[in-house]
């Protein structure tokens, strides 16, 4: 074991397991909260690292970890019975990280932190948890989040989305005077929500990378969100859901700021410049599983992104393209 927290009687240690930006930042502001945690990540030496210098300095550098937060690498540390277990590794590595892990994770209350569709599969990260882990018990936690907001104590509200009669326990053990848990039932369209809201910041990035302006974002992103709400209203997606905080309240966020990676993928698309390279990018992924599920749906702004990501249109043919389309009336059922 490193790291300095002294076990102490109470509730078992909440395990954060993936100590990137964005587990970490939950892991601290839970910490901060006086709740016991444990932070695991994969790598023994950077986690060691980590627990010198109390910081990870990869993701969230110069942000000092409160003292009460344990890190490790080893995962019978990170797992304690009864505990709930929050996993934030990126959607494309979940299933080998739960296939690697299956035993440990074993009857815990799995609360899954990523956003995004399995490439190759098509299925979202509690599906995906299914097919490696028959029965096991989930909860979608989902919504706006930077995690250098989290990870200094700002204020932050997200949805817990389960369907686990444990869920009210969870929102309990997961709200801190920063963190406002708000709890759901519909963990299928707050996870469609957070999936596809990337792949519609990656267009408004587009946008203003091409200098195409305010309003064509404001236009872009709206005809998104139909998008969004078609899609997801068809794969059984409850509406209020989608204009929660794990949908609209995302989508927001990630349109609007470059803080976010996939807004910055869309600005250096649109700007002809080269993407940051090892950077966690959820909508680059789910845009193409998406334009795979979804041949010949109207999906104008979903598919696009998928074809720009391809190379197979021009940032500036692609604003053309959507212009160009047939008149038609507003509302996302049409
Ligand atoms: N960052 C943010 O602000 C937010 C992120 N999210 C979501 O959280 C998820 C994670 O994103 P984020 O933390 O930002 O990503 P990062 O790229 O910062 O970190 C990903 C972490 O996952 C680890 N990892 C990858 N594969 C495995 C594996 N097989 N086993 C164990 N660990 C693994 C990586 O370890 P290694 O370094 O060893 O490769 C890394 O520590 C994404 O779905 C994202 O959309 C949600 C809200 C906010
Ligand atoms: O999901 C996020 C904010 O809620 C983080 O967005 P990015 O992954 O685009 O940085």
């Amino acid at each position: 074991m490193t790291g300095t927290a002294q076990r102490r009687a109470g509730p078992p240690a909440i395990g954060v397991l993936g100590a990137g930006a964005f587990g970490t930042a939950l892991a601290m502001t839970l910490a901060a909260a006086g709740q016991p945690v444990v932070l695991w990540g994969r790598d023994a030496a950077r986690m060691a690292g980590m627990a010198a210098t109390r910081q990870n300095a990869a993701h969230l550098p110069g942000i000092r970890f409160p003292d009460t937060l344990t890190v490790s690498a080893a995962i019978p540390e990170a797992i304690r019975p009864g505990a709930p277990l929050l996993l934030a590794v990126p959607t494309q590595a979940l299933r080998g990280f739960v296939a690697e892990h299956r035993a440990a994770l074993q009857g815990h209350m799995l609360v899954l932190c990523c956003k995004g569709i399995e490439l190759g599969t098509g299925l979202l990260p509690s599906q995906v948890v299914a097919a490696e882990l028959p029965g096991a018990r989930v909860a979608v936690l989902s919504g706006p989040s930077f995690a250098a907001d989290l990870a200094i104590g700002k204020p932050t509200a997200l949805t817990l989305a389960t369907l686990d009669p444990a869920g009210p326990e969870v929102q309990d053990r997961l709200s801190t005077p920063a963190l406002r848990i708000y709890l759901g039932a519909d963990p299928l369209g707050a996870q469609l929500g957070g999936a596809l809201k990337n792949v519609i910041a990656i267009a408004a990035g587009v946008v203003m990378g091409a200098g195409l302006g305010e309003s064509a974002r404001a236009a872009l992103v709206t005809r998104g969100f139909a998008e969004l709400l078609r899609l997801a209203m068809a794969r059984g997606a409850r509406q209020d859901t989608l204009f929660g905080l794990s949908g609209f309240g995302d989508l927001m966020l990630t349109c609007f700021s470059a803080t976010s990676r996939n807004y910055s993928l869309g600005l250096a698309l649109g700007a002809g410049l080269p993407p940051a390279t090892g950077v966690t990018v959820e909508g680059a992924a789910t845009a193409r599983a998406v334009a795979a599920a979804t041949p010949g749906q109207d999906l104008p702004v979903l598919h696009m992104v998928a074809a720009l990501l391809r190379g197979d249109v021009a940032p500036a043919e692609a604003m053309g393209q959507l212009m160009s389309r047939p008149q038609k009336r507003e509302g996302w059922q049409d």
